[in-house]
């Protein structure tokens, strides 16, 4: 199999500010084309981990590679684009703002005005163009630092938390929209986030940081599978049948959990077999509804690897 090239390494990175070791011994690397979802509680590092890696900030050791050489302050401009790169003028409208920073990284006027066109349409904000930023609300202006970092087709696009302030309906839009990017265009994109709901449909790679270390970080399905190396099962059946079932399951596998809801059991059971061999057995030895195998979440592994109580699942 080809390899893919790294678009970033960092190899036993540290920094303290202010005395605090905020960033301690942090080492990984990312693929091109891939979406890497940066997570961690509040102060985990995230963020400092993004300012080291556009070189607003130096590391105290340790060596940040990104596309193969060390940042290169020159280039970096034409190569990271970092959603919130400064402010937007308020006083100005979405089109003049995207308009302005297209010129500065030199975007020629007629590229650039499809650019805007195609991506604020895509971000279904086309009808608010000539509107003053100052008058949006926060999800809009949400909507226009993203358009705006997509604007010079980055090779590197890092989001610090870009669904803040977005609807579901844009979360999931959004979700849509940067992956067909990193397809058409084969960027790569890190996005620090706290919005750990169906993450695991977008995020290639997980890093997990705490108290600015690494704790946890590899390909998402790996680490789910890693984590939940069984399958487990939601069995329906109905209430008459349950004390039989759980019978027969418990003889038959490890049940982790059982419980009633109207007239529907639900079992969840934990299996190392082959789990299409287990779903036909079981619904050739007992009467059931339905089984369906519990798919685990980035949102468990979070909860999981940092050793805290989910409160809602
Ligand atoms: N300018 C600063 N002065 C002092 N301490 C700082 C500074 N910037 C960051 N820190 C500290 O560094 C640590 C990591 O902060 P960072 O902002 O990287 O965390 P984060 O994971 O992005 O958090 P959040 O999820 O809350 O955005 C925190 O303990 C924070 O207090």
């Amino acid at each position: 199999m080809e390899d893919i090239p790294l678009i970033l390494t960092l190899s036993k990175v540290n920094k303290s500010i202010s005395q605090k070791k905020v960033i301690n011994d942090v080492s990984f690397s990312l693929e091109k084309g891939k979406i890497l979802a940066l997570l961690g509680p509040n102060g985990a590092g995230k963020t400092t981990i993004i300012r080291l890696i556009t070189s607003l900030i130096e590391q105290d050791s340790g060596v940040i590679s990104v596309f193969n050489g060390d940042i290169n302050p020159s280039n970096i401009r034409q190569n990271i684009s970092v959603q919130n790169d400064g402010n937007l003028y308020e006083n100005l409208t979405i089109f003049e703002n995207l308009k302005i920073w297209g010129g500065f990284y030199e975007i020629p006027e007629d590229h650039l005005e499809v650019k805007i066109s195609e991506l604020t349409s895509r971000f279904e904000i086309s009808e608010r163009l000539n509107s003053k930023v100052g008058e949006l609300s926060k999800g809009m202006k949400q909507k226009v630092l993203i358009i705006r970092a997509l604007l010079t087709n980055p090779k590197l696009l890092i989001l610090d938390e870009p669904t803040s302030g977005l609807d579901p309906y844009m979360i999931d839009l959004l979700t849509k929209i940067l992956t067909e990017y990193v397809k058409r265009h084969e960027t790569t994109i890190i996005m620090a986030t706290h919005q750990l709901l169906g993450l695991e449909s977008i995020a290639d790679d997980v890093l997990i940081l705490n108290k600015g270390e690494v704790v946890v970080h590899g390909k998402t399905t790996q680490l789910i599978s890693d984590c939940w190396p069984t399958v487990e099962l939601d069995v329906l059946s109905d209430k008459e049948n349950f004390e039989n079932n759980l019978d027969y399951l418990t003889a038959n596998f490890n049940v982790i959990h059982s419980s009633f809801d109207i007239n529907i059991t639900r079992i969840m059971l934990e299996t190392k077999d082959n789990h299409s061999r287990v779903i036909a057995d079981i619904a050739n030895d007992i009467p059931v509804n339905g089984i369906t195998i519990v798919n685990h979440t980035v949102k468990e592994l979070y909860f999981k690897t940092l050793g805290v109580e989910q409160i809602y699942e």
